[in-house]
């Protein structure tokens, strides 16, 4: 069983994030402690990746305040420990840049900037190798990623967030286009992460991919949370926001047990 801690890793009070002079969630009261895992529900531009882009600092914060691990949301301080996979797989951009190098993007967030040739040490090394391996993508490390399908290009947006070692993951539809055999091991990745400490905040419209892992859901619509719960509890009706996920496909013949050794721990 998934155990969640008494630490507040996200505080939000009277919190509004917008755009410029548009807001579009409004009136935020959340607290998410260490070790739960959140969905986050809702139909189509309801806010829900604005939601997380203001625990990133991405969006604006127009009223209240909103914390994360202590740190005023935006600060280097909330950054450092936010491991963040956004919604589009836009990897395929004019610059090119191979899996691996996406990857040590990640762990370049821990690296000071005072010492960036750090990441080029072994341990640097083995864990982009790790955090690719985990996502079943160590034979594609030195691929370019626009040659990726869009399911591994996701893939490797999460070997990026892992290989951060965050304290807190957001995840814009992690499992949107990956398909049933990987969303397992992504699943299983998760697992791991939570028992070793990490909050995860997971929008989705996928919610029976994630079923084992979350313990919690809250409902965007209307400019602001219309439910918080236990899965269980969510009301007729709100799942019609999910769907149900991808493609049938066979599960992979091995879950990979060797991730992270921790999180939090390794700056
Ligand atoms: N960068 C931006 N600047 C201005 N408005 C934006 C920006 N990003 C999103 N919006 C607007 O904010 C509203 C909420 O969008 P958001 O992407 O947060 O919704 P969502 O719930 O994540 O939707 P979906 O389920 O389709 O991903 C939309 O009306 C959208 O047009």
């Amino acid at each position: 069983m998934l155990m969640t801690g008494a630490t507040p890793v996200i505080e939000l009070e009277g919190a509004a994030f917008g755009y410029e002079d548009r807001t579009i969630v409004s009136d935020l009261d959340l607290t998410v402690r260490r070790g739960e895992v959140v969905a986050v529900l809702g139909p189509n531009g309801s806010g829900k990746s604005t939601l997380v882009k203001g625990l990133l600092g991405l969006s604006e914060l127009h009223a209240g305040s909103a914390r994360v691990l202590g740190h005023e949301v935006g600060s280097p301080g909330a950054r450092a420990g936010i491991g963040y996979v956004p919604q589009r797989h836009t990897l395929a951009s004019a610059v090119r840049a191979t899996a691996a190098e996406i990857v040590t993007m990640g762990r370049t967030v821990r690296t000071p900037w005072w010492a960036p040739w750090r990441i080029r040490d072994a341990a640097g090394r083995d864990l982009v190798h790790e955090s690719l391996s985990v996502v079943g993508l160590a034979d594609l490390a030195t691929h370019d990623v626009a040659t990726l399908s869009g399911g591994q290009q996701r893939r490797v947006l999460i070997a990026r967030a892992l290989a951060s070692r965050a304290d807190v993951f957001l995840m814009d539809e992690p499992t949107a286009g990956v398909d049933r055999g990987h969303q397992a091991v992504l699943v299983a990745v998760m697992r791991r992460l939570v028992e070793r400490g990490a909050t995860l905040i997971i929008v989705t419209h996928e919610l029976d991919a994630l079923a084992e892992i979350v313990t919690r859901t809250i409902v965007v619509r209307g400019g602001g949370i219309r439910q918080d719960c236990a899965p269980g509890e969510l009301a007729a009706g709100e799942e019609a926001h999910t769907h149900h996920s991808g493609e049938e496909a066979p599960p992979p013949s091995t879950v990979p047990t060797t991730i992270i050794t921790s999180t939090g721990g390794h700056r």
